[in-house]
């Protein structure tokens, strides 16, 4: 079920619930419970995996996979809400193995685990409005945070997930982090087209609430007007790629996190180059190659408390689900990077 049939099912719900009557409080109650119950499955599986974490001792942080399988803040397509389920499947794909590319572990707990998917769709069928459905994901990233050592990585979803994600990590830490944001665009609009939870505008919102004290843009070639001016006005560092080859040695040498809560990196999929990940719905040309990315994200230096990988699109992915595998690796190097 695709973003758009799920809002046609919310609004045929309470059509049904008014014509029979129910009151806003009845249903409020309903959708409360329903939430409860989502909330329930992530914490008490979130516990067990930190449970088993603390029982083995000597594990300062493990990657926690916890997958938001939205897709109706896309201005364009839906497609990313289909998202976690592919990138778990090419993990643990066969084709590969399970080590990273500087030796570590992935089937070993301390350096990943997955608390499962935000049942976002069966949500939003029960008419919970995006207000709510955000504060679900905030919540839900704080689920998982409670239990140490457990930190996210957050499995997009379009770009829109980032702002209650952020907020929830910064608000647990209880200050600002620094962000590193790979990404063809700013997403930085004040409101675009009318919606301020737009993916397009994720990045305003969380500079809006304090929440990073750097924000480094880094793979830009689809920057308007707008995306400037709320860069300068928020004092984003915008890295634009018509100079890469330029800023390159500094991106690749980075040290971010000093003096705030730590770094949050943010990785929209269509930063890479379309030749690379042809599965994305802003198909972009002219970004970063996949190995740019890992000596960016390889090389940095900082404490990384949590992150995402967003913006897959498996409906427009090659039948051979290259644009999976990539996203999938992206996941396994910052579990990499987020462990020890
Ligand atoms: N998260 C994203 N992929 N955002 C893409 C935003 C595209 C939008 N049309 C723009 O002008 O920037
Ligand atoms: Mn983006
Ligand atoms: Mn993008």
């Amino acid at each position: 079920m695709g973003g758009a049939a799920a809002a046609t099912g919310a609004a045929r719900w309470i059509q049904r619930l008014s014509a029979a009557r129910i009151s806003t409080e009845a249903l409020e109650r309903g959708q409360s419970r329903v939430i409860d119950a989502s909330l329930t499955l992530i914490r008490e599986r979130a516990k067990l995996k930190g449970e088993l974490l603390r029982a083995m001792g000597g594990v300062k942080a493990s990657a926690t996979l916890l997958g938001v399988p939205l897709g109706h803040n896309s201005s364009f397509l839906q497609g990313p809400a289909f998202a976690p389920p592919r990138i778990r499947e090419a993990i643990w794909c066969g084709s590969t193995n399970s080590s990273t590319e500087e030796g570590k572990e992935l089937n070993d707990p301390r350096v990943l685990t997955d608390v499962g998917d935000v049942p976002i769709q069966e949500i939003r069928d029960c008419g919970v409005e995006d207000d709510r459905l955000m504060h679900v994901i905030s919540e839900s990233v704080k689920t998982v945070m409670d239990e140490d050592p457990l930190r996210p990585l957050v499995l997009g979803g379009d770009h829109s997930i980032s702002y209650p994600v952020v907020r929830a990590v910064s608000e647990k830490l209880g200050g600002p982090v620094d962000i590193l944001h790979l990404d063809a665009h700013p997403d930085i609009y004040d409101c675009f087209e009318g919606n301020t939870y737009s993916h397009a505008s994720s990045f305003a919102r969380i500079m809006e609430g304090g929440y990073a004290r750097r924000l480094l843009q880094v793979g830009l070639r689809s920057i308007t007007k707008e995306g400037r001016e709320q860069g300068k006005r928020f004092g984003v560092e915008q890295y634009e790629m018509r100079t890469f080859s330029r800023d390159r040695e500094k991106l690749e040498n980075l040290k971010l996190g000093e003096g705030v809560k730590g770094v949050y990196v943010s990785v929209d999929v269509d930063c890479l180059d379309p030749a690379f990940a042809p599965g994305v719905s802003h198909i972009e040309p002219g970004g970063l190659s996949f190995r740019d990315v890992l000596n960016i994200l390889q090389n940095l230096q900082g404490d990384v408390v949590a992150g995402d990988v967003v913006e897959f699109n498996p409906q427009r992915d090659t039948v051979d689900g290259m644009t999976a595998m990539v996203a999938a690796k992206l996941v396994r190097e910052l579990s990499a990077k987020i462990s020890k």
